[in-house]
């Protein structure tokens, strides 16, 4: 929906004391309520500045501050943006260099554009836009969701804002004079600065751009200190049409970035060289951090580049694996599910549903990660039903596979307690794979003495001496002096939720209670087991409870930085247009007074009478000396009473290594899961709880603070698979180790030591 809005904000054209003022008191309003003349953001802030017009090197076209819609729509006509691929609106000259409050003036207007850029002014949109009637230009500028771009609009704010300071801080070292004045080549630091936010304001480019930090983001799990604040209320938050799905991921561009930055090795690329242009069948894989998911995400770029999106499928063997790698479960893919009847049945079944025969049919290239979980009858079925769909007897029907995994790490889950076998065993495993590719160099850990031990557990043989009074030595505390903690890991999920629970209970601020909103069939909502099952293929939770303070991993991948597996705590709830609201008008909503108030102002959601306000808050608004934030304050707590419980999110701290704090609000995601006779979906905030996970979720994940407890492991690889999620020796804490619960797989043992002969 699009807000009208008939509220003028200020214009800041003259770069005087006054003006600033003026604009600092109305930034809240500006965020607030930026105006909407037909849909349209009404770009104001100078009568004076001119509308420039021009193409830049970029092929851009250029324009400053002051444009109305129809002025807008009048320059982009004659501007023939066939010529153009993207729209940049510049309106950084209204900007002092030191005063960041104007830059939130500047970036709201410009992001919101910029934002509908997006969609709106690719060249082939823009005809069609052409032909429109004015009203339908404005529907078109503004397509996307309130809620979801307002979430984007402040994390690009939010980045800008840390690029910039570190511009000026820069700037400021290397010249110390007022931004206003001229530089020795001529230039103003304020044209220096305007040139270096009109860079990134670029999203696209922003977007595209290699980001170091992302991968190590992703494999972060330090914590951050808490903030166990007093609160009364208990919320219970389902959600409104409104929250609903509104999270955005750019799963793709992210791994992109993820990958970039890294040089291949040669084996690593001798992968690419065989599957990309050789066109083999193959299976690669190497032990726990040897880069297989690096290699298969610069695979899918590549292969994907030479056959076009829709001919390249991506795969995993579950839903917490598929989720990672941006693709669907094999179980999705195949079109049958699980697949428990005859392979002729399974083709019957699958002939029939034309979507599932067009997936076949498109599909040149199969890439599927976590390969070891997948059963061997169940790849010969799959083998089947492609052949016959395909009407193409080569293996996978012609299709080009290629697999991942290790073996060594968690098997295929056992149905009803019978043994399962593993793929590598069955008949069209071993038709079709025409190569198969070891990696050998570890990345995830450069302690040899920690890779020899992980090594030796590995392949479940008696360990050494020396490695059994390693592991021993680790059964120990470690304290750490920032505060921040291990993340634990147990082989039971009862363990997990009763540590979690533990450590919830210890915390004393407010609760809220999110309920998923699942959309599944009724046959298996009405079965117990299946039900149960389908909950442990979301990592998403049915029911998730956060408190204030609590420590929570995202999920899903949200932006370059923040990406599945980053860590954070919850410093507060709020919905997400106060959350908006608030962000624009406090300096620093992360320091400890804000956090303070804005959990005042958070308690006063859905209250409906001024005279339920807690005590608390009114004395402490009654003690406030500022006038300024004395009306902020009251100002908010009257907002938060027009919002309801339901609409509230958790507001989080990201801790990016290396990196300045990201600080966002988590709104629902929407979580599809196939296999279960009907396509499953469930809406659910992407958070879990991380004081600790289960080892079957850490698959896959590298974790530098890592506490394991080993007591109740049941499970070949599992040992494994929870020690080599450690980065180092002195963050890796052992408790219950016995080498006898050390499982390894013989025929895996065997598989591997052909393949090790072979090399
Ligand atoms: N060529 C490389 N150069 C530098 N670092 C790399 C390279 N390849 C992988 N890494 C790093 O090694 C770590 C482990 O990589 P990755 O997660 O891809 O391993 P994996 O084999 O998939 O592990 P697992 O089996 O546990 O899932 C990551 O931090 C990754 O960035």
């Amino acid at each position: 929906m699009i807000r009208q809005n008939q509220k003028k904000y200020p214009k800041s054209n003259q770069r005087s004391i006054g003006d600033f003022f003026t604009v600092k008191r109305n930034v809240s309003s500006i965020t607030n309520d930026i105006n909407y003349k037909n849909g349209m953001p009404i770009i104001t802030g100078s009568k004076n500045s001119p509308i420039k017009q021009g193409k830049s090197p970029e092929k851009m076209i250029e324009l400053t501050h002051g444009v109305s819609p129809e002025k807008m729509k009048e320059i982009l006509k004659e501007s023939q943006p066939a010529d153009h691929n993207k729209i940049k609106i510049n309106l950084m000259d209204q900007i002092t260099a030191e005063d960041d409050e104007l830059e939130v003036l500047t970036a709201v207007s410009s992001t919101k554009v910029v934002e509908s850029r997006e969609s709106m002014m690719l060249a082939e949109d823009f005809k069609k836009l052409e032909k429109s009637s004015e009203s339908n230009l404005s529907s078109n500028i503004l397509s996307t969701d309130q809620s979801n771009s307002e979430i984007q609009y402040y994390r690009d704010l939010k980045r800008k804002r840390q690029k910039l300071t570190s511009s000026q801080m820069s700037l400021h070292k290397t010249n110390t004079m007022s931004p206003l004045t001229k530089t020795p080549n001529g230039s103003s630091l304020n044209d220096l600065i305007k040139l270096n936010r009109t860079n990134s304001i670029d999203l696209t480019r922003t977007n595209s751009k290699a980001s170091p930090m992302a991968k190590v983001a992703s494999q972060s799990m330090s914590f951050m200190s808490q903030f166990n604040r007093p609160g009364k209320l208990e919320g219970r938050s389902s959600f409104s049409k409104s929250s609903r799905g509104s999270t955005s991921t750019k799963k793709n561009s992210v791994d992109d970035d993820v990958t970039k930055h890294l040089e291949l090795t040669d084996e690593q690329n001798e992968v690419i060289e065989l599957a990309v242009n050789q066109g083999l069948n193959l299976f690669y894989t190497g032990s726990a951090g040897t880069g297989k998911s690096v290699v298969l995400k610069t695979l899918i770029q590549r292969m994907k580049r030479k056959y076009g999106e829709d001919a390249v499928a991506i795969c995993a063997s579950t839903g917490l694996a598929s989720c990672n790698i941006g693709g669907i479960t094999i179980h999705k893919f195949s079109g049958f599910g699980i697949g428990e009847k005859s392979p002729d049945s399974l083709f019957t079944f699958v002939a029939k549903r034309p979507q599932a025969v067009k997936r076949w049919k498109k599909t040149r290239v199969l890439i599927v990660d976590e390969v070891s979980m997948i059963e061997g009858q169940y790849l010969d079925k799959f083998d089947y039903v492609a052949r016959n769909v395909r009407k193409n007897n080569r293996p996978f029907g012609g299709i080009q596979v290629i697999f991942t995994g290790d073996f060594f790490q968690l098997p295929p889950v056992s149905k009803n307690g019978k043994q399962t076998s593993y793929c590598f065993e069955s008949q069209s495993w071993k038709r079709a794979i025409q190569k198969t590719i070891l990696l050998n160099k570890v990345f995830r850990q450069k302690d040899n003495s920690l890779i020899e031990m992980l090594n030796e557990i590995r392949y479940g043989e008696r360990i050494s001496a020396a490695s059994r009074n390693l592991i021993n030595s680790l059964d120990r505390t470690i304290e750490y002096d920032d505060g921040l903690e291990a993340t634990e890991l147990y082989p039971t999920r009862m363990e997990v939720t009763s540590a979690n629970a533990k450590r919830m209970h210890s915390l004393s601020g407010k609760e809220m209670v999110f309920n998923a909103l699942d959309s599944i069939s009724a046959e298996v909502k009405d079965k117990a087991a299946e039900r149960k099952k389908l909950d442990s293929s979301f990592l998403a939770e049915p029911v998730l409870k956060l408190k204030e303070g609590c420590q929570v991993m995202l999920i899903v991948n949200f932006s370059d930085k923040l990406v599945n597996g980053s860590i954070g705590n919850v410093l507060y709830f709020l919905p997400t247009n106060l959350y908006t609201s608030i962000i624009g008008e406090y300096r620093n909503i992360e320091d400890h007074v804000a956090i303070k108030e804005i959990r005042m102002i958070s308690e006063c959601v859905g209250l409906t009478d001024v005279n339920n306000i807690p005590p608390h808050i009114i004395e402490y608004q009654a003690k406030m000396l500022n006038l300024d934030a004395k009306g902020r304050f009251d100002k908010f707590i009257k907002t938060a009473m027009r919002f309801k419980k339901r609409d509230m999110m958790p507001v989080v701290r990201f801790k990016v290594p290396n990196h300045r704090d990201e600080t966002e609000i988590i709104n629902p995601h929407s979580f599809t899961l196939d296999g279960y006779r009907n396509k499953t979906e469930r809406q659910q905030i992407p958070l879990i709880l991380c004081y600790a996970l289960s080892i079957h979720k850490s698959q896959g994940q590298t974790i530098p603070r890592l506490r394991i407890d080993l007591k109740k492991v049941f499970e070949v690889g599992q040992v494994y698979v929870a020690l080599s999620r450690a980065v180092s020796l002195d963050a890796l804490e052992v408790r219950n180790f016995d080498p006898s619960k050390i499982k390894c797989d013989e025929k895996v043992k065997k598989f591997y030591l052909a393949m090790k002969t072979l090399e």
